[in-house]
């Protein structure tokens, strides 16, 4: 059958469903009408008046509860029935329509249209006739046994239309500003340019932290707490083709082993006890950003096989659910443990391993970097912090200078950074010098002195000598670890790391 059509296309299935839709409701309520059913040769016969009347009771009680109007004429246009959502959104009582005729009263409407062309009107933009009310209507001619009934018409009111588009704008404005605050509350804010040094490894590291970039490959980031994996990590998504996208942190350290799995993948509402709601995880979350997953030595077995399914096949399923989910993220991985190791224990998956090391960049320590790196960044530092914390600190005096060029920094450019923010609150001169770090490089120059230098042990040792005798002295509470954490110029997350490490 030809239809008209009005307003925007419509796919052809939707009109074809539509058409015999709004036709079977319309012959069904013409026939109801005059209690006439078909027989097989054709003719119409009245049936049992009761059922008929029952059904016919049944029937508009339903089409009373549609939020579309309903309007349906007889083949000469007088109008035989009309639904409640018609006088809501016409303002016309049943009985002040019902009768009239719809070639005298919505002479130019779609159901008059439909009865005198005998085909359907799709997507029709009027005002329905006797009213204001502004209605995109889809109008259908009744054909029974080859003749023309009558006709059928279903309308929505232009300001629900609009109301519901406009709550669809409002929504997707909302679900942009959300995945927007997303991107700033993931913090990502360092570039290349934020990556300050001259030492050769580092500016290789650069160097193809900067190609990495531009492609989607998979980045292994190697090295000790505090070398600026994360820095490295956020300069790689901020100069990727996903910089506007969401950029995750998530340390793998940090969490509990049993949480982890939902932190990343999110879990259906059922899937445990407590879970009231259906949560997205972070490979959700980011999804065409990048995921960050840091201190990913941590990652127990199983929960790497999945991650492995992720970065092959793109796809995971939430904790507790049945739907495979399709994700598009971009992966970058960092440990300061040594993976290859782990993989000869058993403790981390080979095919992981390799999956994970595409592309892997080693960042060295500042101790192994060029000796002026040390004073290129603190110097860099020292201006940043002036900016945050108001103050006009200009540098290091040539003793002080000395003290940081001959300390090993084991917590690397973090313990740095909260020397010098510590000291700066602190100190009202132009310069520091070595009485504003005073305490600070002494137990290392003590050992030096009475020949227990520091480069004779083995770091490993020091690290976990050092941290022992703080959780013996502090304590091992929360606050006590914050402290202690501060205090060694290392994140919360790389002390808990080195707690396990150690077994401490
Ligand atoms: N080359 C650099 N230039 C300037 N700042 C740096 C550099 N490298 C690191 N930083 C700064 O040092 C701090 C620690 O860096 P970051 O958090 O990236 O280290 P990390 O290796 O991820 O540490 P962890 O393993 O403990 O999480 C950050 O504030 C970062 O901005």
């Amino acid at each position: 059958m030809e239809v008209l059509f009005f307003g925007e296309e419509i796919p052809s299935f939707l009109t074809k469903t539509k058409v015999r839709q709004i036709q079977d409701l319309g012959q069904t309520i013409l026939n109801s009408f005059e209690y006439f059913v078909t027989d097989k040769k054709g003719i119409r016969q009245i049936e049992n008046l009761i059922i008929a009347q029952k059904m016919r009771e049944e029937l508009l009680k339903i089409l009373d509860s549609l939020q579309e109007g309903i309007e349906i004429a007889d083949e000469k246009g007088e109008i035989k029935y009309v639904n409640q959502a018609f006088t809501r959104i016409t303002g016309i009582e049943k009985d002040e329509r019902i009768g009239k005729n719809i070639f005298e009263v919505s002479p130019k409407g779609a159901l008059a249209q439909a009865i005198s062309t005998k085909r359907p009107v799709i997507g029709y933009r009027t005002l329905v006739g006797g009213s204001m009310a502004e209605v995109v209507s889809n109008a259908v001619p009744i054909i029974i046994d080859g003749l023309l009934a009558g006709g059928a018409v279903v309308f929505q009111a232009v300001t629900d239309i609009l109301k519901i588009s406009e709550q669809l704008s409002r929504t997707q404005e909302m679900l942009e500003s959300f995945t927007q605050k997303l991107s700033e509350l993931s913090g990502c804010r360092y570039t290349f340019n934020d990556i300050i040094g001259t030492d050769e490894k580092l500016l290789y590291a650069k160097k193809i932290a900067k190609k990495a970039a531009k492609s989607d490959a998979t980045v292994l980031l190697l090295g000790e707490s505090g070398t600026g994996k994360e820095l490295f990590a956020q300069a790689i998504h901020m100069e990727s083709k996903r910089a506007s996208k969401p950029f995750i942190k998530i340390n793998c350290a940090a969490i509990p082993e049993n949480l982890l799995e939902s932190e990343l993948f999110g879990y259906e509402r059922g899937a445990f006890t407590g879970a009231i709601k259906t949560k997205m995880g972070k490979f959700e979350l980011a999804n065409q950003g990048t995921i960050f997953l840091d201190e990913i030595g941590d990652m127990d077995l199983l929960l790497q096989a999945k991650l492995l399914r992720v970065l092959e096949d793109k796809q995971f399923e939430r904790v507790g659910g049945v739907e495979t989910i399709t994700t598009d993220v971009r992966v970058i991985a960092a440990t300061n443990r040594d993976l290859k190791a782990m993989v000869k224990e058993g403790k981390f998956r080979e095919d992981l391993y390799f999956r994970l090391k595409v592309i892997d960049i080693e960042l060295p320590p500042l101790r192994l970097r060029a000796k002026e790196d040390i004073l290129l960044i603190a110097n860099n530092i020292i201006n940043k912090l002036n900016r945050r914390l108001g103050k006009r600190v200009k540098g290091l005096t040539p003793k002080a200078q000395e003290l940081f060029l001959n300390y090993p920094w084991p917590g690397n450019i973090r313990e740095l950074e909260n020397l010098l923010e510590r000291t700066i609150i602190l100190a009202d001169d132009q310069y520091l010098d070595e009485h504003h770090f005073y305490g600070y490089f002494q137990e290392v120059s003590e050992q030096v002195d009475s020949g227990k230098a520091y480069p004779i042990k083995n770091l490993a040792e020091i690290e976990k000598e050092v941290i022992s005798l703080a959780l013996e002295k502090y304590g091992r509470s929360l606050a006590a670890k914050r402290l202690i954490a501060e205090k060694l110029g290392i994140s919360i997350a790389s002390l808990y790391n080195k707690i396990k490490r150690y077994n401490l």
